[in-house]
């Protein structure tokens, strides 16, 4: 039998009967054609001849991206966009943990032309973040996360490659080290402080403290100040816009972009939706303003907020030493500043206001934390993170509240880089997957009484959220592990234990306890939806 190139070769040795064009080249120049009209009814705003020549492209999209017969089960979707409706909730998380009780540990979804699948157990979670976490550390190129990480540029949502492997080397061990963090403790210190007088002042007038602002200033204070240098005037237009633009980067990594999802038909939707000049507009103004922070700092003129050196000096220096294998640009430099703000601000306010409203709601476990600290350190004006160690009672409180509601109940979405097989089922490359931790810290087979805040749990447990213990998972796991962990427990630790130790929390007149509610906004970063507000009366040692 003649092989292909065989077949080939005594083709091109008959002139007379080769025909002119390949079936190849055939079906490359109608899609060629088929193409430039496509784009010439885009350019014409022709919408129907549009969507009429889009319809055979995406078909045959589809049928190449069809799920392979092996492929976990899992909801039937819409033709076309598949599951992407049902994706698009504040609940997702809630959503996805009620179908896994219904399709499995590991199911799947079709979101648009990317087949998907959603994890949902802790030894399914071992097997993709340990077993087969090589497998799993990529990140799908996401057209929202793709522009804030300048391409890929980042930590967080650069693929899984050298670029990625240096730079989280570089931020492990230059500024996001335990022994780094613990050199900024004193802004830290700062700030909360300024926390605490301020709530001091709420309560010394009766007013109403509304959490989730003075903890996104805090958060972001902290942030800023350590990554560069910097803050925010207090209260003011400015602090109010930076909260602004924050907020709408947040909106936009959370939302679905159909161009990611429907190919071709996709960037219309998004463009005619208003998304994509939304995500242009904000990235433009944030990007400016880490170049002028960087110019800043390249001053030799320039006169610092405190002595200590924050990450923007440290990545400049190592610059100069050239301890990068690359030049390290201002464009290197402002992807990490983006990852450091956008994932450090949200998070570690989120996970404060979720632990007090777990113990508003949670008298008993309320008192039982203000005892432990104030017994202990009765006589301090201010709880210091050294002092932290000797308040077992405190870190269950923070492993429950991070159980119970963890700031990112998806963890990041990651994509398979290769071919394996989970569960039994064949996993192709290019599949997106979801970690549902919020699925996970429910697992009945793992937890007595999962929806129940029960700190006591932790107490005579060595479960921990340091990556080891696959079942309490909120910063993820294996290589792709959040880097900021020490910076982000450290400073959740320090606020909520001066929050204990420094006021008796009371519910607003006419509302009780049991009024408060735990409903979510939509995002990557779970916030509670409607502010936790409440009343701060100073405790005072006896
Ligand atoms: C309470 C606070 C925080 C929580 C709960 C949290 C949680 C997470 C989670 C779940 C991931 C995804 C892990 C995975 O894919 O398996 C992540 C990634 C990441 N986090 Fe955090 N985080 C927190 C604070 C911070 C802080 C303070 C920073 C920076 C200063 C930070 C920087 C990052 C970065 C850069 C990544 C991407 C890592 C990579 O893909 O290599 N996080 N975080």
């Amino acid at each position: 039998m003649l092989n292909s190139i065989e077949k080939e070769e005594k083709r091109s040795e008959r002139p007379d009967i080769q025909p002119r064009f390949s079936r190849k080249s055939l079906t490359l120049i109608i899609l060629h054609h088929h193409i430039l009209l496509y784009l010439s009814s885009f350019m014409e705003q022709n919408i129907l001849t549009f969507v009429l020549l889009a319809l055979p492209i995406l078909l045959l999209f589809f049928i190449k991206n069809k799920k392979p017969s092996t492929f976990p089960p899992g909801p039937r979707g819409l033709p076309i966009i598949g599951n992407l409706h049902q994706f698009d909730s504040s609940t997702i998380c809630v959503k996805l943990y009620e179908l896994s009780k219904k399709h499995g540990p590991i199911f799947s979804l079709q979101l648009g032309s990317r087949p998907t699948i959603v994890i949902s157990s802790p030894k399914l979670a071992k097997e993709i973040m340990k077993t087969h976490d090589l497998e799993f550390c990529g990140r799908p190129s996401l057209i929202g996360s793709m522009k804030f990480s300048y391409n890929g540029l980042d930590m967080a949502f650069s693929p899984y490659r050298d670029y990625w492997r240096h730079t989280r080397k570089l931020s492990i061990i230059h500024f996001l080290s335990l022994k780094r963090v613990l050199m900024f403790s004193s802004i830290r210190k700062q700030e909360v402080t300024q926390l605490v007088k301020k709530i001091t002042q709420h309560g010394s007038s009766s007013k109403v403290t509304n959490l989730h602002e003075l903890l996104m200033c805090l958060t972001s204070a902290i942030v800023c100040r350590t990554a560069l240098g910097r803050r925010f005037e207090e209260e003011g237009v400015e602090t109010s816009m930076f909260h602004g633009l924050l907020k709408e980067a947040q909106d936009l990594v959370a939302s679905n972009f159909y161009t990611d999802y429907v190919p071709f038909v996709g960037g219309v939707v998004d463009k005619i939706s208003g998304l994509l000049g939304r995500l242009e507009k904000i990235f433009k103004v944030l990007d400016g303003f880490y170049q002028n922070v960087i110019d800043e700092h390249l001053d030799p003129q320039r006169k610092m907020l405190s002595n200590e050196e924050d990450i923007i000096d440290v990545l400049l220096q190592l610059k100069n030493h050239r301890s990068f294998s690359m030049d390290l640009t201002p464009d290197h430099i402002k992807p990490l500043m983006m990852n450091i703000i956008l994932a450090g601000t949200d998070t570690i306010a989120a996970a404060v206001v979720w632990a007090m409203t777990a113990l508003m709601k949670n008298e008993r476990a309320m008192k039982k934390g203000q005892e432990e600290i104030r017994s202990m350190f009765g006589g301090k004006d201010f709880i210091e993170e050294e002092d932290i160690e000797k308040l077992p009672y405190l870190k269950a409180v923070i492993k429950e509240t991070m159980r119970l509601y963890p700031p990112l109940p998806l963890l990041l979405h990651r994509e398979t880089i290769k071919k394996c097989n989970i569960g039994g089922y064949e996993i192709p490359d290019k599949t997106l997957v979801y970690v549902n931790a919020w699925a996970v810290h429910r697992d009945p087979e793992t937890w007595n009484e999962p929806e129940e805040f029960y700190p006591e749990r932790f107490m005579d447990s060595k479960i921990d959220f340091r990556g080891y213990d696959f079942e309490l998972i909120p910063f993820g796991t294996g290589r792709r592990i959040c880097p900021g962990i020490h910076m982000g427990v450290i400073t959740v630790e320090v606020v909520l234990a001066n929050l204990l130790f420094s006021f008796d929390w009371e519910m607003p007149h006419g509302m009780k306890r049991e009024d408060i509610d735990t409903d979510m906004l939509p995002g990557v970063i779970q916030h509670k939806k409607n502010p936790l507000c409440l009343v701060a009366k100073k405790w005072v040692s006896a």
